[in-house]
């Protein structure tokens, strides 16, 4: 049987960080793909609590084209759940770590992208990791 969560159908794992489990998912009307961040709150220290609040706090106030979107939040109990745009193209640090040196172009066109989400994200001094949205758009992820 299908997992649900909210609207979303969860499909697979993605990936796991270091306080969730990441799947990816899709609407269920609009077939929309996501990424479904779910954390188990009870097992977070106080320090982890204060970082996931944050989290959440930025990406509900953050919308620029540079940074990854929120989509949705649920709780469910001691579960959360952070419903965040899909970025198809993976990881930025695995991308350089796969196909190694890069053009200069790409590397300007990557790293004017990275300003303008740095820029946007300074105000709220919490900047985490970089992913890429398709095979050359780049999204911050807090
Ligand atoms: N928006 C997304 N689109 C596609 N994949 C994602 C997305 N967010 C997370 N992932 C996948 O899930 C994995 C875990 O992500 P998560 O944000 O929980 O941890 P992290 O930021 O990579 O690491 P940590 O929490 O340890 O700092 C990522 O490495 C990536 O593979």
């Amino acid at each position: 049987m299908e997992r649900c969560v909210g609207s979303w159908i969860i499909e697979g794992e993605l990936g796991r960080g270091s306080f969730a489990v990441v799947w990816r998912a899709r609407h269920a009307t609009t077939g929309a793909p996501a990424a479904v961040k779910e954390i188990n709150t009870d097992k977070l220290n106080k320090k982890l609590q204060e970082s996931l609040a944050s989290e959440v706090a930025v990406l509900s106030q953050t919308k620029h084209r540079n940074i990854v979107g929120l989509l949705d939040l649920l709780k469910d109990g001691s579960r959360i759940y952070i419903v965040l745009e899909y970025c198809a193209g993976g990881d930025l640090g695995l991308y350089i770590r796969r196909y190694g040196r890069v053009s200069e172009a790409t590397a300007r066109y990557f790293l004017v992208q990275l300003a303008e989400g740095l820029k946007e994200l300074r105000r709220h001094n919490v900047i985490h990791v970089s992913r890429l949205y398709s095979h050359s758009h780049i999204r911050l992820c807090i």
